[in-house]
């Protein structure tokens, strides 16, 4: 098996706050991997160990075969991409703030970006829609359309692995939808490996291979959404009552919660 990122028993951590611990995993090579778990679990330690943001306490983490410790920040960035779940970017073009992602291939003193950085950053930026926009200054836009400017921005980077956390969080329904189906056609057309960090159960399921979940910093369970989105692992990783059904139209799991009102009237 063909492996984009290889975990091995990690451990890391806040000074003994949190700690994340005996975490390992593959995320495959041309795949679209989902974390999921409860607030608190682990989700964004995890990426920020994998970005590099965080130093590791025990174990490894390799990316396409390198000990990501041993990698330089600028070889690291040619390799994955991250979204962030917040877009900190003020008083910047969204084009400028596109072509930030040219930044690890720039030589040292290189003050412009290249013909070639532009023809990048423009594919990008046509591709996730905001084309049109592109003199607007990343303060006035939505949540939605600066979400589409961090991935745009990402892509420019032009590395084989995709990190996002949390990029539909804020979004309506047709945002997420949006979002989702590029990054699924990437991962299919352009057979870019993606990790996600995501809360939505439904939306994991329906766009992704593999599903890891987290529960209190290690892993509860991993495999495909049938293999992990079950009513035992939902109820005891978010201690919330479910059902669990399939989606008509493409088999995959879906979550609907239950209420406490209905729980009791169907137990009386
Ligand atoms: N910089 C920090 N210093 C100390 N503790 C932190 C720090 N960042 C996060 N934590 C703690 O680590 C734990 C895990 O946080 P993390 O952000 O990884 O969870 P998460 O699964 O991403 O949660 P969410 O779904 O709410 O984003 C939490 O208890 C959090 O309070």
């Amino acid at each position: 098996m063909d492996n984009a990122i290889e975990i091995e028993n990690l451990q890391c951590g806040y000074n003994h706050k949190f700690t994340i611990r005996d975490i390992s995993f593959n995320v495959e090579r041309g795949k679209l991997t989902s974390i999921i778990g409860p607030n608190g679990a682990g989700k964004t330690t995890l990426f920020r160990a994998i970005t590099g943001m965080l130093p590791v306490q025990q174990g490894t983490i390799r990316i396409n075969g390198t000990d990501a410790f041993r990698m330089t920040h600028k070889a690291r960035a040619k390799q994955l991409a991250i979204v962030n779940q917040t877009v900190e970017a003020d008083f910047i073009s969204i084009e400028d703030y596109v072509l930030m992602g040219r930044l690890p291939y720039h030589a040292p003193l290189q003050l412009f970006e290249s013909k070639e950085d532009y023809a990048i950053a423009e594919k990008n930026m046509r591709l996730t829609g905001i084309w049109e926009k592109r003199a607007k200054l990343m303060n006035q836009l939505s949540g939605g359309e600066q979400q589409l400017a961090a991935i745009a921005r990402a892509l420019t980077q032009q590395t084989e692995i995709l990190l996002l956390d949390e990029p539909t969080s804020h979004l309506d329904i047709s945002h997420q939808m949006r979002i989702l189906n590029l990054v699924q056609r990437l991962n299919q057309e352009q057979n870019l490996t993606v990790l996600l960090i995501i809360h939505d159960l439904n939306l994991a399921s329906e766009f992704s291979d593999r599903l890891i979940m987290l529960k209190e910093g290690s892993i509860h369970s991993s495999g495909t959404p049938e293999e992990v989105l079950t009513y035992d692992n939902i109820e005891s990783v978010y201690d919330t009552l479910v059902i669990t059904q399939s989606n008509p139209l493409s088999g995959k799991p879906c979550v609907f919660p239950v209420s406490d009102k209905h729980h009791f009237i169907n137990t009386k």
